[in-house]
């Protein structure tokens, strides 16, 4: 039996197929632009997504026995909105999870409606990447576009809904929009009244291993697979992410380094963060999670390597990297403005303490170090929250970075787990298929069963401590400049 993992990511789709005993059979990858069409705005279009991923699939199954595929599913990035119309076109390009145009909604929501109804009402409060606000923002910025929504959904549900007719969603996604009341696995009542819709814009809710439905007939054919492929319901990505690398259960911890970072805790039970700066999310194995989420994280390093050094070679650049633990230079990984903590769309990145010395491989490990400083942040909240994880899984691009893990397990001072595959949403969502199929009772003994840790990079005393010291610094930066931005 074959299984196909779709990882609808931000800088590409990346698809999985695997066997029943969890083997990797083959790893398909497309890219799609994004586009910032105002600084501080990031869309992408649906368009695109479906394009890729039917483009991928094919790839992905063109040697195998397509008999042999039993079932689909998603990890997709979370937050984004999409509209469609009542004959179900793409009213706008969708805005993405760390699009920040909503900072008056979002001021409105947390301010005039109030953060405590929100955390009632959602266990959440309103974040400018969120979906609510965006609903906001186009009713006011857009109410020809407003006007004209039929169905509201999530990027990987919009890829369940091209390819099974099924309109769909599940909670560990539908946590991320605001609207739905994460305790008892609901939409609010109170958050479709305020942001002026009704429920029947809003998908039907699933677990993520239930099945939606199967392919429509015309689809099958032109991806060239059987018609009774199971729609398994699927995850956002860090949902996702967190089967793919088995933190299930409580007190399991996952970084993904992609283009966002997130720090993912596990728990089998509800809780909220009284800090707010934390998201209290369901969970794909049934629970729940807390979760912290920084908008830059491996874009920092693409943004610097890419667009300014103008290299791809990002394993050249890091080999130079040799003085762990002695850099004065400090970069703040603000680019996109930043969601854990601070909740704070205007903030942007910055270096500081150069000197007429300061080389490129100091300014390269800083990137690395001030992005781990910022998931650092999130792991205080939670460690005040009593929630003290000794180790974490790891998954996402930069997570392919011996440099970069070696700096999470310092920065954090925590055992990093290193998995077979840094796949992890893909997997994840394969994982998902798989029970969604029959082939596992459960999500967390699939996913224990079926994840291999592979090494553990282990946390060094003497560096610990030194980053231990660079960390309380860079914690200053921020309220001093916050404001000046
Ligand atoms: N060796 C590396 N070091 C640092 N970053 C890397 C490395 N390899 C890939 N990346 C980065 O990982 C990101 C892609 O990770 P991924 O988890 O697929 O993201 P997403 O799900 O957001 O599309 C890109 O920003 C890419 O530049
Ligand atoms: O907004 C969040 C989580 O709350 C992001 O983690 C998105 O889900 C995008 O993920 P990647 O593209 O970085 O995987």
């Amino acid at each position: 039996m074959l299984f196909i993992g779709v990882d609808l990511g931000t800088s590409a789709v990346k698809l999985l197929l695997m066997d029943e005993t969890g083997k990797i059979e083959k790893i398909v990858s497309k890219e799609y632009p994004l586009y910032f069409p105002h600084p501080g705005w990031s869309e992408q279009k649906p368009e695109d997504w479906f394009a890729q991923t039917a483009e991928g699939i094919k790839e992905l199954v063109s040697e195998c026995d397509r008999s042999e595929v039993k079932g689909i599913s998603f990890g997709g990035q979370m937050h984004g909105l999409v509209a469609l119309d009542e004959a179900d076109n793409v009213i706008r390009p969708a805005i993405l999870w760390n699009d920040g145009r909503t900072g008056k909604q979002t001021d409105y929501l947390n301010n005039v409606i109030g953060k405590d109804k929100l955390s009632r009402y959602t266990a959440n409060i309103a974040f400018a990447g969120f979906t609510a606000p965006k609903i906001l923002w186009m009713k006011e910025n857009e109410p020809e576009n407003f006007a004209r929504i039929a169905k509201i959904m999530l990027p990987k549900d919009y890829l369940a809904y091209m390819l099974s007719g099924s309109f769909c969603t599940e909670y560990s996604d539908a946590s991320g929009m605001l609207l739905l009341d994460v305790e008892h696995k609901c939409w609010s009542k109170e958050m479709i009244e305020i942001c002026g819709i009704r429920k029947e814009q809003l998908p039907k809710l699933y677990e993520s291993w239930e099945p939606v439905g199967c392919l429509k007939p015309e689809i099958a054919g032109e991806l060239g697979l059987p018609e009774d492929v199971k729609v398994i319901a699927g995850a956002g990505d860090n949902a996702a992410a967190a089967v793919g690398t088995a933190t299930v259960g409580d007190g399991a911890c996952n970084i993904s380094l992609g283009t966002s970072g997130t720090l993912f805790i596990s728990s089998n039970k509800f809780g909220v963060d009284e800090h707010n700066a934390l998201h209290s999310f369901d969970h794909a194995d049934g629970h729940y999670h807390l979760m912290g989420c920084m908008l830059s994280a491996a874009s920092c390093n693409k943004w610097w390597m890419d667009d300014i050094l103008k290299t791809k070679a990002y394993q050249e650049e890091q080999e130079g990297v040799t003085k762990l633990g002695e850099n004065h230079v400090y970069y703040l990984p603000y680019l996109m403005g930043e969601r854990s903590p601070h909740n704070d769309p205007d903030a942007r990145a910055a270096f500081i303490g150069m000197t007429m010395d300061t080389t490129r491989e100091e300014m390269t490990q800083a990137v690395l170090e001030g992005v781990t400083f910022g998931l650092r942040d999130s792991l205080e909240v939670a460690r005040s929250l009593g929630v003290n994880p000794e180790r974490t899984k790891i998954c996402g691009g930069g997570a392919k970075s011996p440099l970069w893990r070696k700096i999470v397990a310092n920065v954090m001072n925590m055992k990093v787990d290193i998995i077979e595959s840094e796949e992890g949403p893909g997997y994840g969502a394969a994982i998902l298929a798989a029970v969604g199929c029959g082939v596992f009772p459960s999500v967390e003994e699939a996913a224990k069963k079926l994840v291999k840790v592979v090494a553990t990079e282990e946390p060094e005393p003497e560096l610990a401590a030194k980053y231990e010291e660079r960390y309380q610094k860079f914690k200053k930066f921020y309220p001093l400049l916050k404001g000046n931005f």
